[in-house]
C-alpha cells in the first residue's frame, strides 16, 4: 500500500515553452481554469507536500498555495534542473515529478509508480506506455517526466548534470529503474503548442462537417435560416479564460462563476414603510385598537425596543423590526396619533403587512446570479448589495474584421469614377462594440488571394472571431472559398433569406491559432442583417453568455400591404409606434433593397416575416424586433 504521507510531488514548470510562443504553459487558461490548476487538482490526491519549478512568474504560480522553486543551474537547463532543486528541496525520501502541461495525468500515478519502486527495490520508477512505431508496431516508451524518485538519488543526478548532459531520461544508466506499464496513452499527452490547446480546449466539440452531417436535408445552395443558425450555434465554442475587475468595470461584461451571497439581504427583518410597528395579533376581529408608542426606531440602527401587548413603536422606512413585532401601520392610516399613542381602525392592515423579511431579496448561500449572466446596471446593484467588490468575468472577446473589394476607399481618401466609400466597417464597428467585444479594425483587403490570406491569417493569429464582408458571392467566392479552404474548415451558404443570401461560415488557422470565421455578404444592409441574426448570437454565445438572452419578438399590425416570397425569410425594415387604437402598428421605411443603409438608419424595427409567410395585407399581424431596449 502506498502512504501518500511518504511523497512530495514537483510540478515542472520552468521551461521556456518555445513551441507555445514562450508564454508561460502552466498559466495559460484552460477549461476554466489554468493548465497548472488541473495539474494541481490530480496531484492533491496522490501527495501531501506539492510545490511548483518555475523561473518566471513566481508570484502568479504562488497564488496557488505552492512553493516555488526556481532552478540553480542557469538558463532554462530543462526539466532536470527542476529535479534538482526539487530534490535538493524535497522534505520527503521520495518525489514524483509531473510536467504543468498534462492535465490528464494519471489519478493513480504516484500509487502504480510507487509499488513497482518497492517491489523493485529500485532508485526510481518510470511511467511507460506502448506507442506504435513507425510500422505501426507497439514499443514500449519511457516517460521520464513522470517519475517517482529516491531522494536519494541526488548524487548521482549531481555527477550527471556536471558532466554537462541535461536530457531527462540520460541520467537514468547509473539507477535501478522499476519501469510500470500504463495502458492509457492518452492520461499522458502534453499539450506543446497553442493549436493543442485550443484543440484540447474545444474537447470533443465536433467539426463543421460533422455539425452538418447531422442535418438530414443539408442543402448549402438553399439553407433555410434556422439550419444555418443550428449549425452556428453548435459550431462555436465559448473562450474560456477568466479575469476578475473592479465591480463597476464588470457592466456588460458576463459573469463566469456563480455568485453565492454571503449575507441575507435584507439582513434583518425591517419596515416597508414610515408608521408604528408592532404584534399582528393584536389584530384579531378588533375595530378599533390604540397602542401606546413607547420609542422610535429609525433605518440604520436597531432600536433595542420591545414594545409588550397594547404597545407599539414607532418606525421608518427600513428600520429595523423591534423584537415581537411582525406589521406595520402605514402613518397615513392613523385616524388619529400624537407622540404617546396611534389609534387606528382594526381592518386597515392585516398581520404581517409592510414588513420585509430577513433575506426575502437574496438568502446566504443561495447564488445570486449565475454564471453566463450579462451583467447589466441592475446587477451590479444587487452585487453591490452583497458587499462584492470584484467580480469574475469571460474575458473580452477578441474580434477581428475587415472590408473586401477594390472598389471601396476608406474615409479621407479621393473617390474616384465607380468607386464608394467603405460603410460596413462603420455599421460593425458599431455592432461590435455594442456587444462590448474588444475589435481589431483591420481595413480594406484587396481583390485578390495573397492580399485575401495575408489579412485572414493576420486576423486569425490576433482575434477569436474574424469578420468580413464582401467577396461571398458567386461573382467572387471561387478565389475567396480556395483562400479560406486552404486555411480552415469554412461552408458556403445561399441561406433562404432576404436580405443576405450568400454567406461563409467556419473556422481558420494559421500558426497554432484558430479562429472562427464569418464571412458576410458585401451588401451594406445584408451585412447589418446577417451580424444581427447570425453572427450576433454566436459572439454572445464565445463570450459565455447563457442562451436565455434572446432578444424577444413582439407582434405588431402592419399598417400597409408587405409584399412576401414564401420560401425565404424576409428581414424588412420598418417604423411600428401605436395605432389610434393604441395597438402597435408597423409601415415599412421604404425602398427595401440590400444597399439602401438609409432603410436601417430610418426604422426603428425589423420585420421578420418568416418562410412560409406570402404577401401581407393590411392589417394582418407580423413579428417585429426593436431595435431599442430600455437597458
Ligand atoms: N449572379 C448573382 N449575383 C449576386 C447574387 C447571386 O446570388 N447571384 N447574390 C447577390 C446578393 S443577395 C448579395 S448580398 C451580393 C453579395 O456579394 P458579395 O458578398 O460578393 O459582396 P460584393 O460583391 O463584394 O459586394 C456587393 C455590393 O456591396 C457593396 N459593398 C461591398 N463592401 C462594401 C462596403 N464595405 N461598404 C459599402 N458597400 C460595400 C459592393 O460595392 C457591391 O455593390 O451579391 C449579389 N449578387
Ligand atoms: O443577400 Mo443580398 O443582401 O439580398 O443583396
Ligand atoms: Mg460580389
Amino acid at each position: 500500500m502506498t502512504d501518500k504521507n511518504q511523497i512530495s510531488a514537483l510540478i515542472l514548470a520552468g521551461g521556456r515553452a518555445t513551441r507555445m510562443g514562450r508564454v508561460d504553459k502552466g498559466l495559460q487558461p484552460f477549461r476554466g481554469a489554468t493548465l497548472v490548476a488541473h495539474v494541481l487538482e490530480k496531484l492533491k490526491p496522490q501527495a501531501t507536500h506539492i510545490a511548483i519549478n518555475a523561473n518566471r512568474n513566481a508570484d502568479a504560480y504562488a497564488a496557488y498555495g505552492l512553493p516555488v522553486l526556481a532552478d540553480s543551474l542557469d538558463g532554462f537547463a530543462g526539466p532536470l534542473a527542476g529535479l534538482q532543486v526539487g530534490l535538493q528541496q524535497c522534505a520527503t525520501a521520495l518525489l514524483l515529478t509531473v510536467p504543468c502541461d498534462s492535465p490528464f495525468l494519471p489519478d493513480d500515478l504516484a500509487a502504480r509508480l510507487h509499488t513497482a519502486l518497492l517491489a523493485e527495490d529500485a532508485d526510481l520508477a518510470v511511467a511507460v506506455t506502448l506507442e506504435p512505431d513507425e510500422h505501426g508496431v507497439p514499443q514500449r516508451q519511457r516517460h521520464p517526466v513522470f517519475s517517482l524518485v529516491k531522494r536519494s538519488a541526488l548524487p548521482q543526478l549531481q555527477a550527471y548534470l556536471d558532466s554537462g548532459m541535461r536530457r531527462m531520461g540520460g541520467w537514468h544508466g547509473a539507477l535501478r529503474v522499476a519501469e510500470v506499464l500504463f495502458s492509457d496513452a492518452a492520461a499522458f499527452r502534453n499539450i506543446n503548442t497553442l493549436e493543442q490547446l485550443q484543440q484540447e480546449e474545444r474537447g470533443h466539440a465536433p467539426s463543421l462537417q460533422q455539425v452538418i452531417g447531422c442535418l438530414s436535408d443539408y442543402d448549402p445552395g438553399a439553407l433555410p435560416v434556422r439550419h444555418a443558425q443550428h449549425i452556428i450555434q453548435r459550431f462555436i465554442q465559448p473562450v474560456r479564460a477568466v479575469e476578475k475587475v473592479a465591480l463597476r468595470s464588470a457592466l456588460d461584461r458576463v459573469l463566469a462563476a456563480d455568485l453565492i451571497s454571503p449575507i441575507d439581504v435584507p439582513a434583518h427583518d425591517n419596515s416597508a414603510m414610515d408608521g408604528y410597528a408592532f404584534d399582528g395579533a393584536q389584530l384579531q376581529g378588533r375595530e378599533q385598537l390604540t397602542l401606546r408608542t413607547i420609542g422610535i426606531a429609525y433605518a440604520g440602527q436597531p432600536s433595542g425596543l420591545r414594545p409588550g401587548p397594547g404597545e407599539c413603536v414607532r418606525i421608518m422606512t427600513g428600520g429595523v423590526m423591534p423584537e415581537g413585532c411582525d406589521t406595520v401601520l402605514p402613518q397615513e392610516l392613523a385616524s388619529a396619533s400624537d407622540a404617546a399613542s396611534v389609534t387606528f381602525a382594526g381592518n386597515s392592515v392585516r398581520s404581517g403587512d409592510n414588513r420585509r423579511r430577513q433575506g426575502e431579496d437574496l438568502q446566504a448561500g443561495q447564488p445570486a446570479l449565475r454564471t453566463g449572466k450579462l451583467i447589466r446596471p441592475a446587477d451590479l446593484g444587487l452585487i453591490a448589495s452583497l458587499g462584492i467588490a470584484e467580480v469574475p468575468v469571460r474575458r473580452r472577446l477578441r474580434v477581428a474584421f475587415f472590408s473586401t473589394g477594390d472598389e471601396l476607399r476608406s474615409i479621407g481618401e479621393p473617390l474616384e469614377q465607380g468607386c464608394i466609400y467603405d460603410s460596413n466597417r462603420y455599421t460593425l464597428y458599431g455592432m461590435l462594440r455594442r456587444l462590448g467585444c474588444d475589435i481589431i479594425d483591420m481595413g480594406v483587403t484587396r481583390d485578390d488571394p495573397a492580399a485575401l490570406e495575408a489579412a485572414l491569417r493576420e486576423a486569425c493569429e490576433s482575434a477569436d472571431a474574424i469578420i468580413t464582408s464582401g467577396g461571398v458571392s458567386v461573382g467572387d467566392a471561387d478565389y475567396t472559398r480556395a483562400v479560406m479552404d486552404k486555411l480552415g474548415e469554412v461552408s458556403f451558404w445561399k441561406i433562404g433569406m432576404r436580405p443576405g443570401r450568400p454567406m461563409a461560415f467556419g473556422q481558420i488557422r494559421s500558426n497554432g491559432h484558430s479562429a472562427f470565421l464569418f464571412g458576410l455578404p458585401g451588401n451594406p444592409v445584408a451585412v447589418m442583417v446577417t451580424f444581427y441574426f447570425f453572427a450576433r448570437n454566436a459572439l454572445q454565445r464565445m463570450m459565455g453568455v447563457d442562451g436565455g438572452n434572446d432578444m424577444p419578438l413582439l407582434r405588431a399590425r402592419a399598417a400597409d400591404a408587405i409584399r412576401k416570397k414564401a420560401g425565404r425569410t424576409e428581414y424588412q425594415r420598418g417604423i411600428v409606434s401605436l395605432g389610434a387604437d393604441g395597438q402597435a402598428e408597423v409601415r415599412l421605411t421604404g425602398a427595401q433593397g440590400s444597399g439602401i443603409l438609409r432603410s436601417m438608419t430610418e426604422a426603428n424595427c425589423i420585420i421578420i416575416l418568416p418562410d412560409e409567410q406570402g404577401n401581407v395585407a393590411p392589417g394582418e399581424s407580423v413579428a417585429i424586433l426593436p431595435f431599442e431596449g430600455l437597458i
